[in-house]
């Protein structure tokens, strides 16, 4: 099946290729270019439903132009392929680099401007593209190739109609797309002002070739000098993980190869692997999304950007932005905060070296109008994104840090914040360095609000940062699952499915740690079971009852929860699990241990040779 897991069945029927093409593989072979083993081929667009009779009366809704002409292609081997072939090679005379475009008499202007562009690296390919097919037409060297280009990218969201893009609503990638189409335009008009770019193509044209470089070049080592490549036949190949062939441009062959990694059938499609990364990435640059973006050890790369804002009008506001800022380069409490901006980075927005205190004003620059139309632009000042995302424990303790900071109490904040007082550090830290995995090993190193009451109330402000993101999305995770069941509304590989596939990915991240908050915050009422029982073993001890041993084990008690998740008994994913035994273990240690001292038990009873059990 052409572009999933499941290969080697084409879920789309396929033509025979047509004349462009035949003109297209005359012209490589004639430059010498080497890909005997493979064909190229061409399938039917996707189409809202599968009855015959209904399609006829379908417009080709996903074609701009009217044009059924498929914009899906794919590389199949024409035999079998052992591990290690070279099945393709396509000569440098056939490529377009970087270098080639900046020969241009627009690529020269742009060189010698000092334009701020935002694709610096794509612009010359781009330029070269447009500036040749407009210079020399159907006499350029490379027409066979613009001949077999996708003429509408219909599928990039840059280009989605308003009906497509309701799919994506509450979704962070509606504002990354306005965010792309706006650099594009602002690209384009910055080089109209230095060169005749607006003589070789419109704004349409330009975003077109922007997407098309940006969905089909190669980062290449030519001479020993890095550049980008638009490599005609190589760039035919769709995208599948784990990866089965390689690539590179061979010097002494003086040609850009493929290498196969592992045998690959007779007939079978020819993929090459575009990278792991989050679904929002493959959707905004290369159109598509992928139905399962798991690796095969079951890393998922999908993240959704979560922004967390301080309240200026806090009293504690500014220790807290200490603590959120501890260890940036070049940060001073003294410093003004950085104003409304907006920013994918998942550290603090960077202060501008002009910022004055006149610009605190949280969201000023954003009207109420745009402020509702982008739920992701409402970034108040002093706001921190973080990417969250079920396989990433970095990004997953920078979120916990930032949060403790928020809702910890006071005096929690100034037991950090001011000069290290060990025995707040051990009170508020906790002592992780029993913890078996070291998953929060962090919290050794880096003085953390460590305690139950702030862990709950993290969990609880996690809760509802995530709940107000879903409350965004038109619908649930579980209708997602539903509709893409279904292949006549969400024909595999249109834009519809896309959207939905983007869409069901983050709530997907976003159930998870709803759920680890959920999980949490039974964990630490049951940690506060133990400590009120713990509390009233010491009330008996006190009265001379004698000592009791810690009952956590007890079938709703501490251990006994934990050894249920060890098991796998709920079926709780193993990063809630660590941080329920490792953290919440280990605040519910010192919480026992304070409480004991706090009675002075440990030491009387150390007197008379006792042992505790813990
Ligand atoms: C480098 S081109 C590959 C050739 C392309 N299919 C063509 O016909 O020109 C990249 C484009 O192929 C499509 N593509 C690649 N891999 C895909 C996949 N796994 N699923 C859906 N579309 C894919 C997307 O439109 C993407 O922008």
């Amino acid at each position: 099946m052409l572009y999933s897991r499941r290969k080697h069945r084409p879920l789309v029927e396929e033509r025979p290729t047509q004349d462009k093409y035949d003109r297209f593989e005359e012209w490589l072979r004639q430059n010498g270019a080497q890909f005997e083993y493979l064909e190229l081929r061409e399938y039917d667009s996707p189409t809202a439903t599968e009855n015959e009779e209904e399609k006829k009366e379908q417009p080709p809704t996903l074609n701009k132009s009217g044009d059924e002409e498929s914009e899906i292609r794919g590389v199949h081997a024409k035999t079998h392929l052992p591990p290690h072939t070279v099945c393709m090679a396509i000569p440098r005379r056939c490529l377009i680099t970087v270098e080639m475009g900046q020969e241009t008499p627009i690529g020269q202007a742009i060189l010698r401007s000092e334009l701020d562009l935002d694709a610096p690296k794509h612009i010359f390919l781009m330029v070269y593209l447009l500036w040749d097919r407009k210079v020399n037409g159907e006499k350029s060297f490379y027409h066979p190739y613009y001949e077999i280009l996708p003429p509408t990218l219909r599928n990039m969201p840059i280009f989605w109609n308003a009906e497509e893009l309701e799919y994506l609503k509450g979704s962070y990638l509606l504002q990354q797309i306005e965010d792309r189409n706006e650099a594009i335009a602002e690209d384009y008009h910055a080089i109209c002002q230095i060169a005749p770019l607006a003589q070789i193509c419109t704004l349409d044209e330009f975003k077109w070739a922007r997407m098309c470089v940006c969905s089909r070049n190669f980062g290449l080592q030519i001479d020993g000098h890095r550049t980008s490549a638009l490599v005609p036949q190589a760039d035919m190949l769709n995208h599948f993980r784990p990866r089965e062939t390689k690539w590179t441009f061979d010097e002494d062959r003086q040609a850009f190869t493929i290498t196969t990694l592992q045998p690959i059938p007779a007939g079978s499609q020819v993929y090459d692997s575009y990278g792991q990364k989050c679904n929002h990435r493959f959707l905004l640059n290369y159109g598509f999304a992928v139905e399962d973006n798991r690796e095969l050890d079951g890393f998922c790369p999908n993240e959704v950007p979560l922004e967390l804002a301080l309240d200026t009008e806090d009293p504690t506001y500014a220790q807290r932005l200490d603590f959120w800022m501890r260890g940036e380069a070049g940060y001073s409490h003294l410093q003004v905060p950085p104003p409304h901006h907006s920013s994918s980075s998942s550290s603090f927005y960077p202060t501008p070296p002009h910022a004055t205190s006149s610009m605190m004003a949280p969201g000023a620059s954003l009207s109420q109008q745009q402020q509702q139309q982008h739920p992701y632009k409402q970034s108040p000042s002093y706001t921190k994104r973080v990417r969250i995302c079920v396989s990433n424990n970095e990004n997953t303790r920078l979120l916990f840090s930032l949060l403790r900071a928020m809702t910890c109490s006071a005096e929690e904040l100034q037991a950090i914040t001011s000069p290290v007082n060990s025995e707040m550090r051990s009170l508020f830290l906790g002592d992780s360095s029993r913890s078996s995995s070291g998953y929060y090993r962090s919290c050794r190193d880096i003085r953390h609000p460590l305690s139950l009451t702030n862990e709950r109330a993290v969990m609880r402000k996690l809760l509802h940062i995530i709940s107000q993101a879903l409350a965004g999305y038109a619908t649930s995770l579980s209708q997602d699952r539903k509709d893409l069941l279904d292949q006549r509304m969400y024909p595999p590989y249109s834009n519809v499915r896309h959207g939905k596939i983007q869409v069901r990915g983050e709530k997907e991240v976003l159930h998870h740690f709803a759920r680890w908050a959920r999980t949490a915050i039974q964990v630490i009422d049951v940690i506060e079971q133990d400590l009120k029982e713990e509390q009233q073993r010491g009330v008996e001890v006190q009265l001379g009852r004698g000592i009791v041993a810690d009952d956590s084990s007890r079938s709703c008690g501490y251990d006994y929860i934990i050894r249920r998740m060890e098991e796998d008994e709920d079926g709780v994913h193993h990063t809630i699990l660590r941080y329920c035994a490792d953290v919440l273990g280990s605040v519910r240690r010192e919480a026992f241990k304070s409480m004991r001292k706090k009675r002075g038990i440990i030491s009387a009873a150390t007197k008379r040779g006792e042992s505790y059990i813990f």
